[in-house]
């Protein structure tokens, strides 16, 4: 006979594993006027979590459970854990809107294929603040809740000191080699677009304080969706799918343009972006795939005929944001699931642009590129696209990834350029 499992020992309730206890009560909003300033000071970087928008959202610290699946079912496997342990807990939620209760915050990997795991991680503390409310909950496997978490300001994070970077899997030169042998493939009409990534290693004197990262991240990047789960960390622009009692919404990017950080020039250039007919194009594809996987889900979806242009600090992006009515009982990483991968981060036609890809980009993505985000109990949350990023291989040091993607009028060496500015968010938030 084999021993049990920790997972099979019956827990304070008899169930088969410890069932959570799960308290959310309201603070007042004022307690968490600097939500990021909340976190303690982490062992580990993969022991705080972030979701934060100009001021907004959730932090995390501790961890109570932790799902981990690979492979092509990684994301239905996640989701019957979450609904299995939803079922089972034990709730008092005084503030009942999206984001309390218990939540589970998660960073799934790019590809079946990828050797790392996906996961999603149950905080024992998180905090939130939307709008004028905010609230704390706090989740313990014990029969009885966990105490009152203190809202104190922590320790400012320290500086990781002297950053060095270098390229990872393959030099500029080699991944430029692997655009100009993209273009030849989409000009032969084997495929109409691929997303091609690089990676950089980011070296620290010190340790990298995962907090130091959010902090910088969001001052320069307001408009971003600053995260950070399981050691990954980075600033994204991009909104895989928000799903919000029963109304999804979805922003899409692809076409981009990098800033010279002279504003009237910058203007003149956001005008040529959303004119160019090879940045409407790679635009197009990927709004078609997102509004594509929606429309199984959806009642009814609203598609803009023509995009906007995004500013960021580094880079403009084109940007459409879809809005639909979810028909289904679909939760919002079942509606990730069947997004990922979207052409902005992939290629079409999919599967073809899935093997451009594993072929010239001689990676593996990791989590870089998969959704990452949060979801409640009820299915509700936001799953971003994890770009702009890096991923802890070692306390003082991450891998960086920058992606672009290529159409037929795509040159290699400005996707270099781009591929440049995309890294910058993470290098400037390092000090480099
Ligand atoms: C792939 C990345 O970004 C994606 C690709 C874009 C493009 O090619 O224009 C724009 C935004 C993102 O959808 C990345 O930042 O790594």
């Amino acid at each position: 006979m084999t021993s049990p499992s920790p997972d099979d020992v019956p827990g304070p309730l008899g169930l088969s594993r410890p069932a959570l206890v799960v308290r959310t009560i309201s603070v007042p909003a004022a307690q968490v006027d600097d939500l990021l300033g909340l976190l303690p000071p982490p062992a580990d970087a993969g022991d705080i979590v972030s979701w934060v928008r100009k001021g907004e959202g959730l932090v995390g610290w501790g961890t109570v459970t932790t799902f981990r699946s690979r492979g092509s079912d990684r994301f239905a496997r996640a989701q019957e854990w979450w609904r299995t342990i939803t079922a089972e807990a034990i709730v008092r939620d005084d503030v009942d809107e999206p984001g309390t209760g218990p939540i589970a915050f998660g960073s799934m990997a790019y590809s079946a294929d990828s050797q790392t795991e996906s996961v999603l991680v149950v905080p024992e503390v998180v905090v939130g603040r939307r709008g004028g409310l905010a609230w704390v909950t706090t989740t313990t496997t014990e029969a009885v809740p966990a105490a009152d978490e203190p809202l104190e300001p922590q320790p400012a994070p320290a500086d990781p000191g002297v950053v060095t970077f270098a390229d990872r899997d393959l030099t500029k030169q080699r991944w430029a080699d692997a655009v100009e042998e993209a273009v030849a493939r989409i000009n032969g009409g084997d495929l109409d677009k691929v997303v091609l990534a690089r990676s950089v290693q980011a070296t620290a004197e010190e340790r990298i304080d995962p907090r130091w990262l959010l902090t910088r991240l969001t001052q320069d990047y307001d408009t971003t969706w600053v995260f950070a789960v399981d050691g990954l960390v980075g600033a994204t622009p991009e909104m895989l799918v928000r799903l919000e009692r029963g109304l999804v919404t979805s922003r899409v990017l692809a076409g981009t343009i990098q800033r010279t950080g002279d504003d009237s020039h910058d203007l003149a250039l956001a005008g040529s972006l959303a004119r160019s007919s090879k940045d409407l194009e790679e635009h197009e594809y990927a709004v078609r795939s997102v509004a594509d996987a929606l429309t199984d889900h959806t009642s009814s979806i609203n598609v803009p005929d023509s995009p906007f242009v995004l500013h960021l600090n580094n880079v403009m992006h084109l940007a459409t944001d879809v809005a639909g009515v979810v028909d289904d009982s679909s939760t919002s990483l079942a509606l990730a699931a069947s997004l990922h991968p979207s052409a902005a981060v992939c290629g079409t036609p999919t599967t073809h642009a899935d093997r451009v890809i594993a072929e010239l980009e001689q990676m593996d993505r990791g989590r870089y590129a998969g959704p990452v985000g949060w979801m409640d109990a009820s299915g509700d949350g936001e799953w971003g696209i994890a770009l702009r990023c890096g991923s802890y291989d070692a306390p003082n040091s991450l891998r960086l990834y920058a992606g672009c993607g290529i159409v037929a009028g795509s040159r290699a060496q400005d996707e270099v350029a781009e591929s440049v500015a995309k890294l910058l968010p993470m290098r400037t938030a390092l000090g480099g």
